[in-house]
């Protein structure tokens, strides 16, 4: 006989976890099914810990750099299992906050740890952890499964000890020379972070620039930042074998367009994007439909082909951050618990790429605009014309704004110090939709970076 409840989720993701307490607040009855850890992937192997980790990459670089600011300093030494121990404990402690939140400070959840896969309408099949196995019946089942890494075809790769970034979180030791598979959000935030720990890091993309959604003056500035940072990279390279020798060094050959390339290291990333958790969810036992990659189809509600089943985060496809899985909470909730519908599709999308300096972007791109037909005009600042850059001595970067033909803000490209707060400015600038000159005009506080709000415009093209 399966076991009734008012509500399932399967998968503790960022959707997964807020959207069981609002429930149980709510007074349902709940069963929250998660295969791993409590928390999914941003608390347990994505945002926090990568953030975690680029803390310390940052203050070995700042201790390297000291004596620029006339502080005497020699080369630090990275203690590679202290940093990565210092990582879990946070993990561990954000884990931790997650169950108890979960288990304790709510009535009316029930927490199960093993694999769920539908087996009928609206009736799953959990295999627990210790073998057996339970039946669920639920009227609203809400899928949050997220994604892992994508592995590509690549002759050689099944007999190479390669990493994804849930391997590369969990390194005791430091790689001599990191090759990185993809020029992404994870190949240069990982990049820089063990460049700065003391590593060599190539990176190679098969696109002819870094970034491919963003504009090509913000990616060769990118590129340009990180490679007097110490990375290498080789773009255009199509990847076609690897193997590794009894020394243990791994060769990865590619085509580039300057012929063909043998890239040698002692450890291998996988950054080359992500893959759905949506194949064994027996999806098809119900209607459920993929796209052609697997990502779960869903209208602006979030409902999926089948009545009463609904997907949220990653697993619908995207765009994939932590923000936008936590809001696609925030739309069930509205719409269910408080009759509120919003639509998940008509939404502002800010996101950081959290390198040093961080690129923190809003709304339309230049390349964007320009396919859109929008009327623009763009705005563009080196970082080092500002008195806090200066002072600082973080002058690296360049802002670009857009603004449209009333003179209010479309989009933002934060290349700098603080790139995702600045971001967060023009995001709130677009909310307000406030004209470009109120911001000239603005008495703004010296001397902070947000100053540079007064000047940005004053080379509007
Ligand atoms: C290295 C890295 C760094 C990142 N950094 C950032 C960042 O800085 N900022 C940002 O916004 N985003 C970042 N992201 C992306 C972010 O982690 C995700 O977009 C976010 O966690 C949303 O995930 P989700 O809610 O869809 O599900 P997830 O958090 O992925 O959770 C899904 C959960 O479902 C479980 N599960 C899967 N299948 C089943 C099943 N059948 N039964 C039971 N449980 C199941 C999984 O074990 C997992 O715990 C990063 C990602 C990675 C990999
Ligand atoms: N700061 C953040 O918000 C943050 C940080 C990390 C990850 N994330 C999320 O995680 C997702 C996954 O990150 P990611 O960096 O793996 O994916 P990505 O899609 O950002 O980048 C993957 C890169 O790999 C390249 N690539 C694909 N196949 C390749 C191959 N065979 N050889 C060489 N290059 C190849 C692509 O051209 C692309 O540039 C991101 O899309 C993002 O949503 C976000």
């Amino acid at each position: 006989m399966p076991t009734s409840y008012d509500v399932l989720i399967i998968g503790s993701g960022q959707a997964g976890n807020p959207l069981a307490t609002a429930f149980a607040e709510a007074g349902r009855s709940v069963v929250l099914v998660e295969e791993n850890h409590l928390g999914g992937s941003c608390i347990n192997y994505g945002c926090s810990p990568t953030k975690a980790l680029l803390a310390a990459a940052e203050r070995a670089h700042q201790i390297r750099t000291a004596e620029e600011y006339g502080i005497r300093s020699t080369e630090p030494e990275v203690d590679f299992p202290a940093v990565i121990a210092r990582k879990d404990a946070l993990v561990q402690r954000s884990r931790q906050g997650v169950r108890e939140n979960l288990t304790q400070e709510h009535a009316g959840i029930t927490v199960l740890h093993g694999h769920a896969a539908f087996t009928g309408p609206r009736t799953v099949q959990v295999q627990l952890a210790d073998k057996t196995s339970r039946e669920i019946k639920a009227a609203r089942i809400f899928i949050n499964t997220g994604t892992r890494a994508a592995v590509p075809e690549l002759d050689g790769l099944a007999d190479v000890p390669y990493l994804t970034t849930t391997e590369l979180l969990d390194l005791q030791e430091l790689p001599e020379h990191l090759l990185i598979l993809g020029g992404g959000y994870i190949g240069l935030e990982f990049g820089q972070m063990f460049r700065r720990f003391g590593s060599r890091v190539t990176i190679v993309e098969t696109g002819r620039h870094l970034l491919e959604h963003e504009d090509d003056d913000v990616c060769a500035a990118m590129q340009e930042i990180l490679e007097a940072d110490g990375l290498e990279f080789v773009l255009g390279a199509k990847a076609h074998h690897v193997s590794r020798n009894a020394e243990g060094i791994i060769t990865l050959s590619a085509h580039t367009q300057q012929g063909e390339r043998r890239l040698r290291g002692t450890h291998l990333l996988i950054a080359t994007g992500r893959v759905p958790n949506s194949d064994k969810l027996g999806l098809n036992t119900i209607g459920v439909k993929t796209d052609e990659k697997g990502y779960i189809q869903v209208n602006n509600r979030l409902e999926t082909a089948a009545k009463g089943v609904y997907a949220l985060g990653d697993i619908h496809g995207g765009p994939q951050f932590t923000h936008i899985s936590y809001d696609d909470y925030r739309v069930v909730r509205d719409g269910l618990l408080h009759r509120r519908w919003r639509s998940a599709r008509q939404r502002p999308l800010p996101y950081t790429v959290f390198t040093d300096p961080q690129l923190g972007r809003i709304g339309l791109s230049e390349a964007q605009a320009r396919e859109q037909g929008v009327r623009y005009r763009v705005a563009t600042m080196p970082v080092r014309t500002i008195g806090r850059a200066r002072e600082t001595g973080r002058t690296r970067g360049f802002w670009k704004v857009l603004v449209d033909d009333q003179d209010r803000v479309i989009g933002a490209a934060i290349l700098g110090a603080e790139g995702g707060e600045i971001m967060t400015m023009f995001q709130l600038v677009m909310m307000g939709k406030l004209k470009y000159p109120q911001l000239q005009n603005m008495v703004i506080a010296h001397p902070t970076w947000a100053e540079g709000l007064n000047n940005v415009f004053s080379k509007l093209q």
